[in-house]
């Protein structure tokens, strides 16, 4: 039997600084295929070429995935700035509107670092434009040289609300991640429940009230070696069983986590 298919929402880069592509880390088909035993299908996020409608019929579920350009600020009541850095608006016209979709119907989704990030601004939140800048918070962004064993080490414990989702699921009430993010939330969205912070307090795990569905997202990368990391691990199979369990019935996994 054909595997649930996971949308992988990724980012639009020029390669060679001139080639358009559309393109989402190997790591993400990996963890995608690998531990929560779907099929990873790369969508190209833009709006001239996929509908929410046609996303919402052919996957069952998605991974909104990192990736360096950043949200508009202007999907938060704010104006771009030179600290906001580069965008993908195409991405940003998909994903957003998927997000709330996914909310509503209980389709299931995974967001990580960007894709956290747009889950907070699709409902409603706010982004800081550089959280290293903010008083008594620690740089979260990734070794500029180094490795990618480096990039993505362990770098900072993430504590999680007693007995909430995270802490359920990882069976541990702090964990270690890795950390390659500039922005961070302001303002959580509406129905937005932070669920797990960093030592500075950045927040570091969300998840949405009274959704139907699964739709557990981190500010790290759990994408990495996610096969033999401790955490990494049950988010992607938890995510997988509400994928499976979507892909069935089209009713979410009555038991969601959160
Ligand atoms: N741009 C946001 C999100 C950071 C993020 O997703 N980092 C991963 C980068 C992977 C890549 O370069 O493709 C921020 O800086 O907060």
């Amino acid at each position: 039997m054909a595997r649930p298919v996971v949308g992988i929402i990724g980012n639009r880069y020029l390669l060679n600084d001139q080639y358009p592509a559309h393109a989402g880390g190997a790591m993400n088909s990996e963890a995608v295929s690998e531990v929560s035993d779907c099929m990873p299908l790369l969508i190209p996020a833009d709006p001239r070429f996929v509908s929410v409608a046609d996303l919402l019929e052919r996957c069952d579920g998605f991974l909104f995935t990192g990736g360096r350009p950043n949200v508009h600020p202007e999907e938060y009541g704010e104006p771009p700035t030179e600290a906001h850095g580069e965008f993908d608006r195409a991405r940003d016209a998909v994903a957003l509107p998927l997000i709330r979709a996914c909310v509503q119907s209980g389709q299931p989704f995974l967001g990580i670092c960007r894709g956290f990030q747009e889950v907070n601004v699709a409902m409603g939140g706010t982004l800081y434009p550089e959280i290293r800048e903010l008083p008594g918070r620690m740089n979260h962004r990734m070794p500029p040289d180094g490795t990618l064993e480096e990039k993505f080490e362990h770098r900072h414990t993430v504590s999680f609300t007693e007995g909430g989702p995270f802490h359920r699921l990882m069976g541990a009430s702090e964990v270690m991640t890795n950390t390659l993010h500039g922005q961070g939330i302001k303002s959580s969205g509406q129905r937005v429940i932070v669920d797990g912070v960093a030592p500075d307090g950045t927040p570091e795990a969300i998840f949405i009230a009274d959704a139907p569905g699964f739709t557990l997202s981190v500010q790290w990368h759990p994408e990495y070696r996610a096969s033999q990391d401790p955490v990494s691990r049950p988010l992607f199979a938890a995510f997988g069983d509400a994928v499976r369990s979507w892909a069935q019935s089209r009713t979410p996994l009555p038991a969601q986590v959160a």
